[in-house]
């Protein structure tokens, strides 16, 4: 876990990287003398809790308003986005007045410390907790890992941090004792895909360093996938983009809600197949179809793509959750070894195949993202003149 730059000024925010805490705004009457506000800002430094970005955020803010007053200074360009989101943060307060911000902060800190030791309180069994992560939400029961997505505000755009710990849920699930994993999302999507904030490090410079980490990042992610020992199942609660769609043809069972749409937009975007995709999907569906959806970017509803092989069945949105789950927790009752040994029997033949498949495509990939097409079509969603 890197610290971004606006962590580590001389902002009253010290700390990063733990699970998001409850925020809960006190409405005290009392108005906070500066000695009240240099003691909440000793006091965020002294917290034991990580308060996610968006409260430090905050904090960073009425700080801003308490000691300089309403932002006057310019905007920030469009890829410097810790700095545009702290403006824009300092910005929404508009003229509120120094002496309600200092309140405002100090109450918030005080709320934040009475939460950060409440927290901090030992639950008996807490040392067999699984580890926690910060893009998800891991739970196993009835013989089942379940995997969510939990970015819902970003429609679960897969960020580095989602990259990597849906690889350690994966590794951590195929040891574990349950039978089968499913991987969903929270919110109205599945996923919408690779966050296009990935390429913003880009602008930093190291063009060529960061395509070829992201290439062996992203091949890994896939290879994670193309090993998976137990059965996998995918639980599409709503629209998925991208490798949210491509990595499907890796799954064993895709059940999807009727409110589902799949898109692979990769034209669009400058970009090529991933996920074994190029592979997976003309055998799934035949090589035209799969041209429609990979090369000219056709967006198929759950009905079409369930028509296609890529979903294995449709269910109506409002009893999607109640039909889906009681028919994996009987599945999952099924004798654990017969199912491993089965899934071996038919994906193994293909293993190797697959990953050699991987390792192109991520090349390829690896081009394609320094490419003018492919950039342009970023800056054209990250400036907000595009979305799919
Ligand atoms: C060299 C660098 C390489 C990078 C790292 C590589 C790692 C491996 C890469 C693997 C290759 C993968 C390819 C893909 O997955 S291609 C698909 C990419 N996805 C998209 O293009 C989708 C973009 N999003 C949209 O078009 C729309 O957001 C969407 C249609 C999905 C929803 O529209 P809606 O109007 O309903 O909602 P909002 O747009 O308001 O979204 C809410 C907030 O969520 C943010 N958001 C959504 N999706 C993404 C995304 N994919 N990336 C970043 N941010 C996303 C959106 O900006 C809103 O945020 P704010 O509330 O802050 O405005």
């Amino acid at each position: 876990h890197g610290s971004p730059a606006w962590a580590t000024e001389r902002d009253p925010l010290q700390v990063i990287n733990f699970p998001v805490v409850q925020l809960h705004m006190s409405l005290m009457a009392m108005r906070a003398s500066q000695k009240d506000f240099e003691n909440a800002m000793n006091q965020v430094k002294l917290l034991k809790k990580d308060p996610g970005n968006e409260v430090k955020l905050k904090l960073y803010a009425l700080y801003k308003q308490a000691t300089e007053g309403p932002c006057n200074t310019p905007k920030p360009g469009v890829f410097d986005l810790i700095s545009k989101a702290k403006w824009d943060t300092w910005s929404a307060l508009g003229s509120l007045p120094k002496e309600t911000a200092r309140q405002n902060y100090v109450d918030l800190v005080s709320s934040l410390s009475s939460s950060s030791k409440s927290s901090g309180q030992v639950e008996p069994g807490a040392d067999r907790k699984p580890p926690g992560y910060e893009t998800l939400v891991v739970t196993s029961e009835d013989g089942i890992t379940k995997i969510m997505l939990n970015r819902p505000t970003k429609k679960n755009a897969m960020n580095r941090q989602m990259y990597h710990e849906i690889m350690l849920a994966l590794e951590a699930a195929s040891k574990d004792d349950s039978r089968i994993t499913v991987i969903t999302g929270n919110g109205d999507y599945y996923s919408s895909g690779n966050d296009l904030t990935n390429f913003t490090d880009m602008a930093s410079g190291k063009v060529e360093e960061l395509a070829k980490n992201s290439a062996i990042l992203l091949r890994n992610f896939v290879g994670c996938f193309i090993d998976f020992p137990k059965p996998l199942v995918a639980v599409v609660n709503g629209p998925a983009v991208g490798i949210s769609v491509t990595t499907l043809g890796l799954f064993d069972a895709v059940y999807s809600t009727d409110r589902a749409t799949f898109h692979t937009p990769f034209s669009h975007l400058g970009q090529s197949p991933e996920g074994c995709s190029s592979y997976t999907f003309p055998r799934i569906m035949s090589p035209s179809k799969a041209t429609e959806m990979l090369i000219f970017g056709k967006k198929l509803t759950a009905r079409e793509a369930c028509a296609q092989g890529l979903v294995t069945e449709v269910f109506p949105d409002s009893t999607f959750q109640k039909e889906v789950w009681t028919r994996l927790k009987a599945y999952a009752k099924l004798p654990p070894n017969a199912m491993r040994i089965s899934k071996e029997v038919i994906r193994n033949k293909e293993k190797e195949k697959l990953h050699a498949i991987n390792a192109e495509e991520c090349s390829v990939l690896q081009e394609r993202w320094l490419s003018d097409e492919c950039m342009n079509a970023v800056m054209n969603f990250l400036s907000r003149k595009a979305k799919l």
